[in-house]
Parts: structure tokens; C-alpha cells; sequence
């Protein structure tokens, strides 16, 4: 019998990794591990004590998860070995977790959550916060919530409900949405609430007080698959033809740094793509750290370095390597497809 091999993820169980992990792979196939943080699933895949790891990379109305760029950047060159393998897209629509109040409904007391009015409406056929403007209302009076947990991606991505129905409430920033549930189940004063999901509800017996607050009913989440070391190269036929259709089933990011002060050295860098007729899909970028105001730059584009008939994608990054300062292959994998529900 063949041995299950590890796959970290950020946990506690029903987080949006998890069920983006759960969406990706088969669960009888691997051990499926629940890490602290992001740092965790990059030591843990490093180590080789998990062989894969599953981490959100961006969201599609709050933009970048710094945590993972910054491990990405590897500074220290603590992660040489991680490559990226796949990817996978999770709509994620965020629920205000927490216990209904027994007693008073509808009270907008001071210092409190303010005026939240119950309804068991339907949610607005309205597709996004139009101008901050909520799509939903509570389904529960939140007058007794004193502080709010959550991921801080989770709290950019519901600005618009926050802001109207607990703009006074503390917020305190976890690890991630399912902690944030399982701090607000251990709160005995019932004063405290989560944003997270629908599994997390159920999986921490906690109230829906508000379904659906994401700003945008299209909220969607990126995740990528991580490993350590690098896939073997595809083997690809001799009369395999190279286009751009081709290209677009395949993605690659890499990193690098430019020579400080010196006027086009970026255009330079970006220059290579456009000559190699590659599409670049996404640009970033992080402070170096090194010195202000000097960055590590992240671009992906359409493409793979490990299937790639006519050696545009291996001879473009050895033209970046003569442009670049420092360049690093972060990876090449299958594109997933975007999904809507
Ligand atoms: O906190 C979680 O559940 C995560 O997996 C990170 C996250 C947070 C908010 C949206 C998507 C992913």
C-alpha cells in the first residue's frame, strides 16, 4: 500500500485553504495538514515534511496576500526549493459568525455595533456594494457585538457591510477566518463575532447573524499549490506547434531586482516579454528590504518553462537574467479555469 504523503494548508479545518485544498485534490490522496500561518506551510514544504502546500495568493476585490508575497520574495533564500505547481480559484462569500442575542432585538445602543436591523429578506439583487452601499443587512440584531475577528484579507473584502453595521466594533486581526470562528465559540460573554464561512458555522455550532457581506457577490479568491523542487520537463513532440492559444493553458511567475538608479532598467525587464510575444497576466511587487524604496518585482505570464515547444519561455528568462539585477523561476503550472458560482 502506497503512503499517503502530507499536504499542509492554512488552518484550523474550514478555512477558505482548506476547502480550496479540498476543491483541488482528492481527500483519500493525501494527509491534509492544518498549519498556524503562511510561514508554516512554506517551512513545512521546505522541510519536506508536507510535500505540498496550498496558499492564498490574491483576492479579486482586496488584491494581494502580502504574507504570501513576502515568502515568495525569500529575502533570506530560506525557501530555494519551492516551486509553484498549480492553482485553483475558491468563490468565497463571507458570514458574520457569532451567538444571537436572547432578549432585545433591533437596538442601536451607544458604542455598540449601532443599527443593525434584522431582516430574513432575501439578499438585494444587487450584484456589489454600489458606492459602499451594503448588499445585505443582518439577519440578527448585532447591538451586543463588542469585537470582531478575522482574517485581514476577510476584512477588506466586506468594507461596505463593516462600515455600515459595525463601524465601532474592535477589530482584531487572526490568522485566519476558521480561527477567528473557533476564538468566537470559546467566547463565553457572547459579545464577539467572526467573518467567516458557511463550514466554519457549522463546524463551531456559531449563529449566521449576516449571509453574503462580501462587497462583491464575485469575491474570488486565487490560491497556489506549492512544492519543493522542480517538476521534470514535459516531454513535448517534435511537431508540436508553439501559439499563443497553447501558451495560455500554461502560467509562469518569476521574481527580480534591477539596478538602482538607473533610468529603463524596469522597462528593460518588461521589454523581453513583449519581444518574446509573451503575455504577461500579472505584475507586483514587495521592498526589498535592502535599501528604501528598491523592490522585488513579481511577474507572471502565460507560458511554461517545462512545456515549451519553440524555447520562447526559456530563452525570454535568459534574456530577463541579462537585464535583471537578481532573477528567480518561481514556477510554471497548468492555469486553472476561473469559476463562478
Ligand atoms: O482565513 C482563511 O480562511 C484563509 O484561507 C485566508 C483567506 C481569507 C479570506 C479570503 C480568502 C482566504
Amino acid at each position: 500500500m502506497h503512503q499517503r504523503q502530507a499536504l499542509a494548508y492554512l488552518g484550523p479545518s474550514s478555512s477558505y485553504s482548506h476547502q480550496a485544498a479540498l476543491e483541488y485534490f482528492n481527500r483519500h490522496d493525501y494527509i491534509f495538514e492544518a498549519q498556524g500561518t503562511i510561514q508554516d506551510i512554506f517551512t513545512g514544504v521546505q522541510s519536506g515534511s508536507a510535500s505540498l502546500g496550498v496558499v492564498p495568493f490574491e483576492n479579486s476585490t482586496n488584491g494581494s496576500v502580502v504574507f504570501s508575497l513576502d515568502l515568495f520574495a525569500d529575502r533570506e533564500r530560506t525557501y530555494r526549493d519551492i516551486h509553484i505547481c498549480g492553482e485553483t480559484y475558491l468563490n468565497v462569500h463571507h458570514n458574520l459568525l457569532g451567538f444571537a442575542s436572547t432578549g432585545v432585538s433591533s437596538d442601536a445602543s451607544p458604542g455598540g455595533s449601532g443599527d443593525a436591523t434584522p431582516t430574513n429578506g432575501p439578499r438585494s439583487n444587487e450584484r456589489q456594494a454600489a458606492h459602499g452601499k451594503p448588499v445585505t443587512k443582518p439577519l440578527a440584531s448585532l447591538s451586543h457585538i463588542r469585537r470582531l475577528y478575522s482574517h485581514p484579507q476577510a476584512f477588506g473584502q466586506c468594507e461596505a457591510f463593516l462600515s455600515r453595521y459595525l463601524n465601532r466594533v474592535e477589530r482584531q486581526e487572526v490568522s485566519s477566518t476558521s480561527k477567528a470562528a473557533e476564538l468566537v465559540a470559546q467566547d463565553k460573554t457572547n459579545s464577539s463575532a467572526a467573518i467567516a464561512s458557511k463550514v466554519a458555522a457549522e463546524i463551531h455550532g456559531l449563529d449566521t447573524l449576516a449571509r453574503g457581506i462580501e462587497d462583491r457577490e464575485d469575491n474570488t479568491t486565487r490560491f497556489l499549490v506549492i512544492r519543493k523542487g522542480e517538476e521534470t520537463a514535459e516531454p513535448v513532440a517534435a511537431d508540436e506547434v508553439d501559439s499563443r492559444e497553447r501558451r495560455a493553458n500554461y502560467k509562469t511567475m518569476v521574481t527580480f531586482t534591477i539596478e538602482d538608479g538607473v533610468p529603463g532598467s524596469l522597462t528593460d525587464a518588461l521589454m523581453v516579454f513583449r519581444e518574446h510575444d509573451l503575455n504577461l497576466t500579472g505584475i507586483n511587487s514587495r521592498p526589498s528590504r535592502l535599501t528604501p524604496w528598491n523592490y522585488v518585482f513579481f511577474l507572471e505570464f502565460e507560458g511554461s518553462r517545462l512545456s515549451d515547444p519553440s524555447g520562447r519561455v526559456n530563452s525570454a528568462l535568459e534574456a530577463l537574467g541579462k537585464v535583471a539585477k537578481t532573477w528567480r523561476w518561481l514556477g510554471s503550472w497548468k492555469a486553472a479555469k476561473v469559476t463562478s458560482d
